[in-house]
């Protein structure tokens, strides 16, 4: 059996094309969303996203303000900025990129982010609405995981899914949107016993574990679905998930790709919460 590789670059080109078409309505109301970026330092990462996002909103039509601060900031001038963003009723969404360095507290900063324009939804207070299943923004990487499976065709209710890794960003709320869904969700992590055992139950394998090699072919189901939120980089230096990927393919039913898969799903539903954020200011 070869598995269907789940097309994270189609997916997420028809989601920024939907996330245009909102744009240019709103343009055509007087509205042009903005997006405010924040990046403190030189992580090369960090710099290659950012500047995925502004490439992402210059295609979709989202106006994007970049803030680029010293490795050396103060906690208090990041937040004075992030201040001013909140106040500036011309921005619609503020983001700024993790990590940051050692000496700000990043929890500080999440807190001090508006919640109207917390585009990745890290806020406690969204965070809350997104457990009590509120509307608000969704946070883009779990959202973009979901998308990945609906739109490659698989569906979510009645399923057995397991989410290796409980990170608040995203292992716990992947597990929380799953379960929206209906999914039955079991959440593993580094304690967790029999995790081989646990994942060959699953029809929905996701994992977020951020270790090369995580999931191997004897972890998973006859045809499961596996998506991988892992960015590893392996002995080469090459962008590596936590899937064997040409392994796992072997006997999985779909797999999705790192590079080509979730990372670029969060950029567009990225997009998609800035054309939300830029809605709810406007009242509509
Ligand atoms: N404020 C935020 N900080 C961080 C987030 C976030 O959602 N908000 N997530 C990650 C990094 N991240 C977005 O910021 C991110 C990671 C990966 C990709 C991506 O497009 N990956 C590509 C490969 C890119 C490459 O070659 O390096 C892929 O998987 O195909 C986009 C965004 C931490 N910080």
């Amino acid at each position: 059996m070869k598995a269907q590789r789940i097309d994270g670059k189609a997916i997420s080109d028809q989601i920024k094309e939907e996330a245009a078409l909102e744009a240019q309505k709103l343009q055509r109301q007087g509205i042009t969303p903005c997006l405010a970026v924040v990046l403190v330092g030189n992580d090369p990462a960090s710099m290659v996203y950012v500047n995925n996002k502004k490439k992402a909103c210059e295609k979709v039509g989202i106006l994007s303000r970049s803030y680029e601060l010293p490795e050396d900031t103060e906690e208090k001038d990041l937040l004075a900025l992030v201040e001013q963003l909140n106040m500036d009723n011309s921005v619609h969404g503020v983001l700024v990129q993790l990590p940051l360095p050692p000496q700000i507290d990043e929890e500080k900063v999440i807190l001090a982010v508006d919640p109207k324009k917390d585009v990745d939804c890290f806020h406690p207070l969204n965070v809350g609405l997104l457990h009590t299943g509120q509307k608000g923004f969704l946070p883009c990487t779990p959202a973009g995981v979901l998308e990945l499976i609906e739109r490659s065709g698989h569906t979510i209710e009645g399923k057995r899914c397991v989410v290796i890794g409980r990170s608040h960003n995203v292992g716990k709320p992947t597990a929380m949107l799953l379960l929206q869904k209906n999914g039955t969700v079991t959440i593993c992590h580094s304690k967790t016993k029999d995790l081989k055992g646990i994942c060959k139950e699953a029809d929905i394998l996701v994992s977020a574990v951020g270790k090369l090699h995580t999931v191997t072919k004897d972890m998973v189901k006859e045809g499961a679905v596996v998506i991988d939120v892992g960015m590893n980089r392996n002995e080469n230096g090459k962008l590596c998930g936590d899937v064997d990927f040409d392994d796992v393919c072997e006997v999985a039913g779909a797999v999705s790709p790192v590079p080509g898969g979730v990372g670029l799903m969060t950029v567009a539903m990225l997009m998609k919460n800035c054309i939300t954020a830029a809605k709810l200011q406007n009242g509509l």
